[in-house]
């Protein structure tokens, strides 16, 4: 009884700890913000630092913004618990900003209050990527409780940028390479959702190009009614170009997009047919009553190995309730696509840049274009033969009792591809948060059976890592 009420406890103090982190709104949407990610990062490194960590705050320099405002960067935690050489070294990347999240988006609870509904715990940065961080945290201090030598060495990259494309990690990465990654075997991150109640493991992300289409008209707003009809309105021109960008059914229509994207094998198709996916499960996890295929296989197919275009959001359009009669003079539309392999990003700017152009020039507007993409991250596959695999399922037999689903995941982790591709390590992803949990949304969440379960995966992956010596 005792014991159980122990772990209870314990179980709450963990709780407790991501309470705390997810009320430092470290959102990196916005510079205005950096002094909260600066905030998160010192927690961070000041709990690694608890554990035993020798911690580093390396400097990443300033990074021009897509306003133009050049700002000093927060740093990147690069840490390293005591070493012993005779065992295998796995580097954890995690990172600690999170999505801009208002109460007035729709959320229930207040966002940056951790807040428990029937076993779920609602919160921005609860599941991307805070909980995740801290479970491997708890993994390691659960060794330490239990006065058990960590069966690995442990370093850490963990970061404040992910959400705005890791901006200075690559060319961080490219600098420690001979020294912080030299003793490296495994770099593992966890990020991410199952697609079922089935725990998943994945071996590969989308990339990301994000995209702002700035057009301005005149030196201010002006009153519809007033001067409406006799000018070229930026608004009617953005809507346009946006407008082009995809059809009804999710194809994109730019103009050789799809040249470069990886032919689709048999054997590859064949990959999906097992996957455990239920189409109904998932309309209901995300809300919604019709997806534009309704094939198992086609929805796997347009989450993991084709492009997509979303339209994010017009700055400068008034969006608050209530009828305001104005004409705005500036308006920035925010798209990004989903990149795979083996699409680059830097054919696809020039794609999509000199399509948008073509489109407006037909217009004959007298307002002016600029685009800009201030995200250019690549798609990253893994080789699911790469030993951490076998030790992630091995973990994932032991504590859930059955072997994962192999799968993809359809959103981005900037930096995946330049770990595998400047360090030549294994990277591999091993995702503890469940398929409704919402990431980026204002019902983001992460279960207290995912966050606990997920804490013992992980403890339990060190201890299978080690056996593969
Ligand atoms: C480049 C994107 C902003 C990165 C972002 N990453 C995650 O959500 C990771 N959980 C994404 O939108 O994919």
């Amino acid at each position: 009884m005792r014991r159980a009420g122990n772990r209870k406890g314990v179980c709450n103090m963990k709780i407790l700890t991501l309470k705390e982190w997810v009320a430092i709104e470290s959102d990196s949407s916005s510079s205005a913000l950096f002094g909260k990610v600066m905030q998160m990062v010192n927690v961070t490194a000041e709990k690694i630092r608890s554990l035993g960590g020798d911690v580093e705050l390396a400097d990443i320099g300033s990074q021009q913004m897509p306003d133009g405002e050049i700002v000093q960067l927060p740093p990147v935690i690069l840490a390293e618990l005591p070493k012993d050489s005779n065992k295998p070294t796995l580097c954890i990347y995690g990172h600690v900003d999170v999505q801009p999240a208002k109460k007035e988006d729709g959320w229930l609870t207040e966002p940056y209050v951790l807040t428990e509904i029937n076993g779920n715990l609602y919160g921005r940065g609860a599941t991307d990527n805070k909980g995740p961080v801290l479970a491997w945290l708890h993994a390691v201090e659960a060794y330490q409780a239990l006065k058990q030598d960590l069966p690995v060495n442990i370093k850490f990259i963990i970061e404040g940028l992910e959400e705005i494309g890791s901006y200075g990690l690559d060319a961080l990465t490219k600098q420690r390479n001979d020294t912080f990654f030299a003793d490296v075997d495994y770099i593992v991150i966890s990020d991410n959702i199952w697609i079922s109640n089935k725990p998943g493991l994945t071996y590969g992300t989308r990339g990301d190009c994000y995209f702002y289409v700035k057009v301005s008209g005149g030196k201010q707003a002006l009153h519809s009614g007033a001067h409406g009809g006799s000018l070229f309105e930026p608004m009617a021109d953005l809507i346009a170009l946006l407008d082009s960008l995809v059809d009804a059914k999710g194809q994109i229509l730019v103009p050789g997009i799809y040249d470069d994207v990886a032919p689709l094998t048999e054997e590859e198709r064949k990959l999906y047919e097992n996957i455990q996916f239920d189409l109904e499960e998932y309309k209901n996890n995300i809300g919604v009553t019709r997806l534009i295929y309704d094939k198992k296989e086609d929805v796997l197919m347009h989450y993991w190995r084709y492009p997509s275009l979303s339209i994010h959001g017009i700055q400068g359009a008034y969006a608050d309730p209530g009828s305001k009669t104005v004409i705005p003079n500036k308006v920035i539309g925010k798209f990004s696509m989903r990149q795979v392999p083996n699409m680059d990003p830097v054919v696809v700017e020039k794609q999509v840049t000199e399509y948008l152009h073509e489109i407006f020039a037909k217009r004959n507007s007298s307002n002016t274009l600029k685009i800009l993409m201030p995200i250019a991250a690549k798609p990253w596959v893994a080789n699911v033969n790469d030993p951490q695999y076998v030790a992630a399922r091995r973990a994932i037999k032991t504590v859930f009792g059955v072997e994962p689903d192999m799968i993809r995941e359809g959103s981005t982790i900037p930096i995946a591809w330049n770990f595998q591709d400047v360090t030549k390590k294994s990277v591999m992803m091993l995702p503890i948060c469940g398929a409704d949990d919402g990431e980026h949304s204002e019902k983001e969440k992460i279960s207290r059976s995912n966050y606990i379960e997920g804490t013992k995966l992980f403890a339990a992956f060190f201890y299978e890592l080690a056996q593969l010596r």
